[in-house]
């Protein structure tokens, strides 16, 4: 499994509405990318780009050139679970659209990894709002991709269970190309290799000299300093996008 770098290059639009004339962004391959910015400045659309879900044009692509149907993994902001599916169903549902096998054992152990395993059976609706967000997690994880998308996947987790799935992420998503649209700063320079900020004049690199990304592999300490003074960094950047 081989993970290409990810190019878009050219116009974001939703639902016919021209959000930005051109933004350029690379992902590179293997690698771990955090985009940040303000809410509704269209990070969830490129996102929906790469997985083919928004109009592009062409425009979101990998750089091998090979199509992305079929090596990407996307987790929506919403958890996406289908109501009448137990948890453990959800995780498989991949296998269950394309008609293709399940691993029972790889299920169950995800499920144990986010820390559903006892819930396996249960409806999404049964779950609290965290528990949904990781059965998404455990389903992202069990289509094994070499592309994944991630779209504010811990927000609504406490912080021991966040710093928690942060790190497994980081070792089950080792050596794909994640593209990790998050508003926390703590987050991205715990776990970006490279640091994106979205703003009204396109994407640009974060954070700044000053404040480089710390050379430790991912999952960094959140309390480590040099990843204190990344999430300082990027919080001042963030503020600073605020008109
Ligand atoms: N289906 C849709 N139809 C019309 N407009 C949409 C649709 N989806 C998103 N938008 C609009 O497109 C813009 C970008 O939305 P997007 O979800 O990409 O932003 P975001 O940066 O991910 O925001 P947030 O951080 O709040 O999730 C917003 O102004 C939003 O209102």
């Amino acid at each position: 499994m081989s993970a290409p770098a990810l190019r878009f290059s050219g116009a974001l639009r939703v639902a016919g509405r021209v959000l930005f004339d051109r933004i350029e962004l690379t992902a590179p391959a293997g690698h771990w990318t955090c985009l940040l910015g303000p809410s509704g400045i269209g990070k969830s659309t490129v996102l929906h780009g790469f997985a083919g879900l928004a109009e592009t044009d062409g425009a979101a692509m990998a750089a091998d050139g090979h199509p992305l149907p079929g090596r990407v993994a996307l987790m929506a902001q919403s958890d996406m679970l289908l109501p009448w599916l137990s948890i453990g169903a959800n995780v498989t549902l991949g296998d269950r659209l394309r008609g293709t096998r399940t691993d029972a054992d790889r299920a169950a152990q995800v499920l144990r990894d986010v820390g559903l395993a006892d819930l396996a059976q249960r409806k999404p609706r049964a779950l609290s709002g965290g528990q949904r967000q990781r059965a998404a997690l455990a389903r992202v994880l069990y289509e094994d991709r070499p592309v994944v998308l991630l779209d504010e996947p811990f927000s609504a987790l406490d912080v021991a269970t966040r710093t928690a799935m942060q790190a497994l992420a980081a070792r089950e998503l080792a050596g794909r190309t994640v593209l990790h649209v998050t508003h926390d700063p703590a987050e991205a320079a715990r776990l970006g290799q490279q640091i994106l900020i979205m703003t009204r004049a396109g994407i640009t690199p974060a954070p700044p000299a000053a404040a480089p990304i710390p050379r430790a592999p991912i999952p960094r300490a959140p309390d480590a300093a040099d990843t204190l003074t990344v999430t300082g960094a990027l919080t001042r950047a963030l503020l600073e996008t605020v008109p």
